[in-house]
């Protein structure tokens, strides 16, 4: 059994962690998932981190986002509400690098995974040579070319690795990922143009393939050695990485996921490191969940079955 109290290589003294409540939904066009923080806190998430013996700080400024006007729905080419997004994670990078610089560890809870646009860049002004481990069905590297849906929250490493180009409305994001500094965790839903830049750019990915073939005990090993053990780890941390059989109410699921164990074992072991120094919790939608027919699900394995005989999941 590990200590329950582990040393933090990065900050030392008194064990506190910053909760950032980023009840926002820009990102995607499901409604709910603004819902996430509130949801979160009101289940008690504030007083077991209190329990497990951490100072707690909440930010309560934002418990959920509000649209300022129109302008802010406005689309620019194929990405839609860029403005608004473009505001809100300029705040939450601002909140986030806040928290960091005071040695707390900033843990935001989504709201939609655009908003790690704003929580990588906050904790990249902090600390140098950030590694960032990114668990997700989704690899969320769409440009403003390659995208389909015009989701932001489909966007977020391409933005922070400066790959997206100069977008306009976004003047105030510079690249601050570098491409061989982030690791990926449960892919299953990648685009054919995100696998083309996974591929062009040599992005350090575990799919659940990998995941099934080395176990998730040797895919972190793999992780942190790629990171290095004297890096600092940002975790941004999709909740639809994990099966949707444990985790249901979420906008964009995908089944053949993570186990409850796998998706436990990432968050355990990081910390067991003593590298982590933020955390995102992303993709809580309260408001979700799915129920289908066995027909409809029948049909969905079988074909969802021949896809994968055929390339599908293919990085
Ligand atoms: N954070 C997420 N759940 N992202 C889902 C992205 C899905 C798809 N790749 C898109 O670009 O729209
Ligand atoms: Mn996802
Ligand atoms: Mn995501």
């Amino acid at each position: 059994m590990s200590d329950s109290h582990v040393e933090n290589k990065f900050i030392k003294g008194p064990r506190a962690v910053g909760v950032v409540g980023a009840g926002f939904n820009g990102g995607q066009p499901r409604p709910g998932v603004e819902q996430g923080p509130t949801e979160l806190v009101k289940y008690g998430l504030l007083d077991q981190l209190k329990t497990l013996g951490w100072d707690v700080t909440f930010d309560e400024k934002f418990p959920v986002y509000e649209l300022k006007g129109p302008e802010e729905t406005g689309s620019s080419g194929k990405l839609k509400n860029v403005a608004y997004v473009s505001r809100v994670t300029e705040d939450l990078a601002n909140t986030v690098a806040a928290f960091a610089e005071k040695k707390l560890i900033p843990l935001t809870l989504g709201g939609d995974h655009s908003l790690a646009m704003g929580t990588i860049a906050g904790t990249s002004r902090v600390y140098s040579n950030l590694g960032v481990i990114w668990v997700d069905a989704h690899a969320d590297i769409n440009t403003p070319e390659s995208t389909d849906s015009g989701n932001l929250h489909g966007c977020p490493v391409s933005f922070l690795m400066g790959l997206a180009g100069k977008v306009p409305g976004f003047e105030w994001l510079q690249p601050c990922l570098a491409t061989n500094r982030l690791v990926y965790i449960g892919l299953r839903s990648v685009d054919d143009g995100e696998k083309k830049i996974l591929r062009d750019h040599k992005i350090k990915a575990f799919s659940m393939h990998d995941v099934d073939g080395h176990g998730i005990g040797r895919v972190m090993e793999m992780a942190l050695d790629y990171l290095g053990t004297n890096a600092p780890i940002h975790l941004s941390y999709d909740v639809d990485g994990i099966d949707p059989t444990v985790i249901a109410a979420t906008g964009t699921p995908v089944r053949g996921g993570l186990t409850f164990r796998e998706g436990h074992y990432i968050c355990e072991k990081l910390y067991e490191t003593g590298q982590l120094v933020a955390m995102d919790l992303m993709e809580v939608n309260p408001s979700l969940g799915e129920v289908i027919t066995e027909k409809e699900q029948t049909i969905q394995v079988g074909c969802s079955l021949v896809r994968a005989a055929f390339g599908e999941t293919l990085l």
